[in-house]
C-alpha cells in the first residue's frame, strides 16, 4: 500500500553510542526539525523497557513532525506501538512481519548488493528495500559492499522505494540521488556533531538535495 506522504528523503538512524548521554530524543528531534522523512531507532544493547519507554518518545516526536518511525530488527516493539520496521536478513520473516503489521505498515528490507534479494523482499510485501554500503562506514565497517551503478538496475528493475545505506554524507549523498535513489538512510554524518543545532543544520542539507532533482 501506498504512504500518505512519498518515501522520499532524509533517513535519520539512530545510534546508542553516539546518541549516549541524553542526546537520543534533541538529537532526533533535531534531525526531524531539518526535514527527515524517516527516522529509524536503531538500538543493540537495552533492555525491553527503556527501549519501548524510547522508542514511545521518539514514535510521538515523529508524529509532531509528520514523519514516519521505523523499529530496527523488532517486530513485535514496532506492532505494540503501531509503527514500522526495517529487518535484515537474519531478523526475520518479512511475511510475518507483514501478517503482523497490517498493510498500512512501513516494512523496509535490507538486500546488501543483491537484486534476487530486493525481488523476493518486493514479493514479501516490503515498502522499500535498502541496498549498502556504498561507501566506508564508521558505523558498520564490515557490512558486504555495492556499487552505485546496482541503483540503476534496481530503478528499472524494482518498483518500490530505494534506500542507499553506508557511508553516505553531504559528499557523496548526490551521486546516489543522481541513480534514482529515494532516500537516503545516514547515521555518523549526521549524529556525529556536537550539538542539536549542528544535527539539524546538517538534516536541512541532506533534504535540500532532494528538493533540488
Ligand atoms: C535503512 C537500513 N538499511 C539497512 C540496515 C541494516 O540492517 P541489518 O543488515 O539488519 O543490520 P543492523 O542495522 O540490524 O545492524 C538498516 N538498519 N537500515
Ligand atoms: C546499519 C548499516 N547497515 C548497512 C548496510 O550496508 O546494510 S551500513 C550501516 C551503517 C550506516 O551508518 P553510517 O551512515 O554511519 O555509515
Ligand atoms: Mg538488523
Amino acid at each position: 500500500m501506498k504512504p500518505a506522504k512519498p518515501l522520499r528523503g532524509l533517513y535519520a538512524i539512530t545510534d546508542s553510542h553516539l546518541l549516549a548521554g541524553g542526546r537520543l530524543l534533541p538529537y532526533a528531534e533535531a534531525a526531524l526539525r531539518g526535514g527527515a522523512r524517516l527516522l529509524q531507532y536503531r538500538d543493540k544493547g537495552h533492555g525491553e523497557a527503556r527501549r519501548l519507554q524510547e522508542a514511545e518518545a521518539l514514535r510521538d516526536c515523529c508524529a509532531r513532525h509528520g514523519a514516519d518511525l521505523i523499529i530496527n530488527d523488532d517486530a513485535e516493539l514496532a506492532a505494540r506501538l503501531g509503527v514500522g520496521v526495517h529487518l535484515g536478513q537474519d531478523d526475520g520473516s518479512l511475511a510475518a512481519a507483514r501478517a503482523l503489521l497490517g498493510r498500512r505498515a512501513l516494512i523496509g528490507a535490507t538486500c546488501h548488493a543483491r537484486l534476487e534479494l530486493a525481488e523476493a523482499a518486493v514479493a514479501e510485501g516490503a515498502s522499500y528495500v535498502a541496498f549498502g554500503r556504498f561507501f566506508d562506514s564508521v558505523t558498520k565497517p564490515g557490512a558486504p559492499a555495492a556499487t552505485p551503478a546496482l541503483l540503476e538496475t534496481a530503478r528499472a528493475r524494482l518498483g518500490l522505494p530505494l534506500v542507499a545505506i553506508g557511508g553516505v554524507t553531504l559528499d557523496t549523498a548526490p551521486g546516489l540521488i543522481a541513480r534514482g535513489v529515494d532516500l537516503v538512510a545516514v547515521i555518523h554524518a549526521l549524529f556525529a556533531a556536537d550539538s542539536a543545532a549542528e544535527v539539524e543544520r546538517r538534516a536541512r542539507a541532506f533534504s535540500a538535495l532532494f528538493a533540488s532533482t
